[in-house]
């Protein structure tokens, strides 16, 4: 079996209590995962259960406190262009124009114009904004924001992207249209991407493979093969007896582990 681009192996991680606590809360108690070159893996589960936390150290925000972090087989130990993020709100900077927030990285490097402005002019057709280049980002909606943050992320070529619910904060049609937008991204570059979401529609729509976490102390509960081919139709999908039972049992464990959730946030034992 080939490396994978990332894995993460027995993964643990506290914080520090709030003021004027003794304990520190664990937050993820035995993460394990991988992620393979060219694969679109989502990870769900309750809120709170640490999903935004294994993309921060896979990312190389954040060291875990034990366990084995590692990019094509060499450790994680900071930040690299090579493993792009994304938000649920696109970072961009409003007073400028969308050129110039997707060609930020390479000008601040000062890299010559004419060594990336083809490739920034690739992203934004792939993204679907070629002719707003010269639009302020305040201009635009909310989708066409966060296709310029993906075309911004996507400009270092990164061999993974890390994307936290990016399309959370959009509304149910442009959240379609964004979610087949990325497909068709992922698709044509072979970026492995690791997708952090609620919502099963979505995980079901993009992923080859869908992990669940349990409540915190997080760690993968279940994993499941998505066997849809592609290109998927959210048309054909719903009506297929297969994805109702996948996305029937993904909710069954999300109510569980939110379920215990509540309980321990009640200082509750779960049953
Ligand atoms: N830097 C930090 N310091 C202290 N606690 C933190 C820190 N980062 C995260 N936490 C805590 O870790 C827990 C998990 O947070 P995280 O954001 O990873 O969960 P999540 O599954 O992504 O949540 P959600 O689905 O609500 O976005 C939360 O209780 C959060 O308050």
């Amino acid at each position: 079996m080939s490396t994978p681009r990332i894995a993460l192996d027995g993964i643990r991680k506290s914080f520090p209590a709030p003021r004027g606590r003794q304990e520190k809360t664990t937050v993820l108690s035995d993460i394990s995962l991988t992620l393979a070159e060219g694969e679109f893996v989502c990870l769900l589960g309750p809120s709170g259960c640490g999903k935004s936390t294994v993309l921060g150290m896979a990312a190389g925000f954040d060291q875990p406190d034990s366990g084995i972090l590692l990019h094509d087989g060499e450790p994680i130990a900071g930040p690299s262009p090579q493993r792009g993020m994304v938000f649920q709100q696109p970072t961009l900077f409003p007073w400028l124009s969308v050129l110039d927030n997707v060609t930020f990285g390479p000008r601040m490097a000062g890299v010559p114009r004419e060594r990336y402005l083809a490739e920034a002019e690739r992203y934004l057709r792939l993204v679907g904004l070629q002719g707003f280049e010269h639009h302020a980002t305040w201009q635009l909606s909310g989708g066409m924001r966060q296709r310029a943050a993906l075309a911004r992320a996507w400009m270092p070529n990164p061999e993974v992207l890390l994307m936290d619910e990016p399309f959370g904060a959009l509304d149910a049609q442009t959240r379609l249209m964004m979610q087949e937008l990325l497909t068709s991204v992922w698709q044509a570059t072979g970026t492995s991407i690791l997708f952090v979401t609620h919502d099963v529609d979505e995980a079901l729509f993009l992923a080859d493979r869908v992990l669940v976490m349990s409540a915190r102390p997080g760690t993968i509960r279940e994993e499941l093969r998505v066997p849809f081919e592609r290109p998927r139709s959210i048309e054909s999908l719903v009506t297929d007896p297969e994805y109702a039972r996948l996305k029937q049992r993904i909710l069954h464990i999300v109510r569980e582990e939110a379920g215990k959730s509540m309980l321990a946030e009640n200082g509750l034992c779960p049953a």
